[in-house]
């Protein structure tokens, strides 16, 4: 019997090509199925994107659930993700606006949220990003909101209090930040650009290795692999979506001092989310500037057994009130408790706002 490195691979390889051309027919099928579909939402004239959020959570899910490996959890979210942006691509391509540039964080967030069948906007800045939902240059936006290091991203939450965009999604990424250089290694570089705000990440890891190393602020960490891209004494810090995009060689990857690092992303669009079985509600209070006030605000949620999962105070500037709270709640806004909880809130404090019932990550 030959049992030669060939000839034991030669038999699984065809194996795989025929599986693969069954999948190829099969993802051939499921896309003109979406076709379809999309021509059934063009009958009933259906405003706005193709996007359902709710039913692209479920699919997933209900995947993951039936799933017997060894293809993981994580696997069925990356390829269906992928699969199921191509066939919306097919019905009509989604436009996604976030803080660019090339290969930011924001970037990534957006891509594993939406998949790479979009049109991508790259913004300025989170004003930007909002504007151009607001103004149908783009279908939705996808903006940080929280980081588990350094916090709220407090510009998101002024522009979600004041835009009329509904939440449709969320998504936490880990943050891994990367040493990267044009050569691959510190040769020739004296200095290491970043965000500040990585800069701040990385400072026990930078003092350890590189103590000469000098550290200069850039207005994000795709900009500052853009600057190294064309400076060879420049290093950046950026996530590996920047090293790709620039062309720059990875020095040292994974350097936070952090390692759990993440940043939670929202989706806002003008699109309302339907009840996908594991949804999250989003909304801003504001209550009187009186005793017990915050005690109150917050019994309606546990007289409904509602759980929340986050509480934020930001200053309201108006001078009238003291805080926001920004409070996220399980479940969606149409079951009943969530309605019900709601409703008692809202009888309660001097300000209420719904940012949207999305499908929990
Ligand atoms: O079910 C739909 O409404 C579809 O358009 C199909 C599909 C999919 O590929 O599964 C695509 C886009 C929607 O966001 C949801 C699901």
């Amino acid at each position: 019997m030959d049992n030669s490195l060939q000839a034991r691979l030669l038999p699984l390889r065809h194996q795989i090509d025929a599986l693969d051309e069954q999948i190829l027919d099969l993802l051939n099928q499921r896309a003109m199925t979406a076709q379809e579909v999309g021509k059934v939402k063009q009958d009933f004239d259906l405003e706005g994107p193709v996007l359902k959020p709710e039913r692209e959570a479920m699919v997933i899910r209900r995947l993951q659930a039936l799933n017997k490996g060894p293809f993981t959890e994580q696997a069925i979210d990356a390829v269906w993700t992928q699969i199921i942006s191509t066939c919306r691509g097919l019905e009509s391509v989604l436009t996604v606006a976030y803080l660019g540039p090339q290969g930011s964080f924001s970037e990534q967030a957006a891509l594993e949220h939406f998949g790479h069948a979009v049109t991508r906007l790259r913004c300025d800045s989170f004003d930007e990003v909002f504007r151009a939902v607001e103004a149908g240059q783009a279908d939705v936006g996808m903006v940080p909101v929280e980081n588990s290091t350094e916090g709220a991203v407090n510009r998101t939450l002024d522009l979600l209090l004041n835009s009329p965009l509904k939440v449709l999604g969320e998504r936490s990424i880990k943050i891994h930040h990367n040493l990267m250089s044009q050569s691959g290694s510190l040769e020739g570089v004296t200095r290491v650009m970043a965000h500040p705000q990585a800069l701040a990440q990385c400072q026990a890891w930078l003092t350890q290795h590189y103590p000469k190393l000098a550290r200069d602020a850039a207005s994000s960490n795709g900009e500052a692999a853009r600057i190294a891209s064309q400076d060879p004494t420049v290093a950046a810090i950026a996530g590996a979506g920047a090293a790709q995009a620039w062309d720059l060689q990875i020095v040292a990857s994974g350097i936070q001092d952090d390692p759990q690092n993440r940043t939670r992303f929202l989706a806002v669009g003008a699109i309302e989310t339907l009840p996908s079985g594991n949804d999250k509600t989003s909304i801003i209070l504001a209550v009187p500037n009186r005793a017990g006030a915050v005690y109150d605000m917050l019994a309606p949620l546990a007289a409904n057994k509602v759980s929340m999962t986050r509480l934020e105070s930001r200053p309201a500037r108006t001078g009238q009130w003291e805080y926001y709270f920004y409070v996220d709640l399980q479940g969606h806004r149409n079951e009943p408790a969530v309605a019900q909880a709601l409703s008692d809130l809202k009888k309660q404090v001097a300000f209420f706002k719904v940012l949207g019932s999305y499908p929990s990550q």
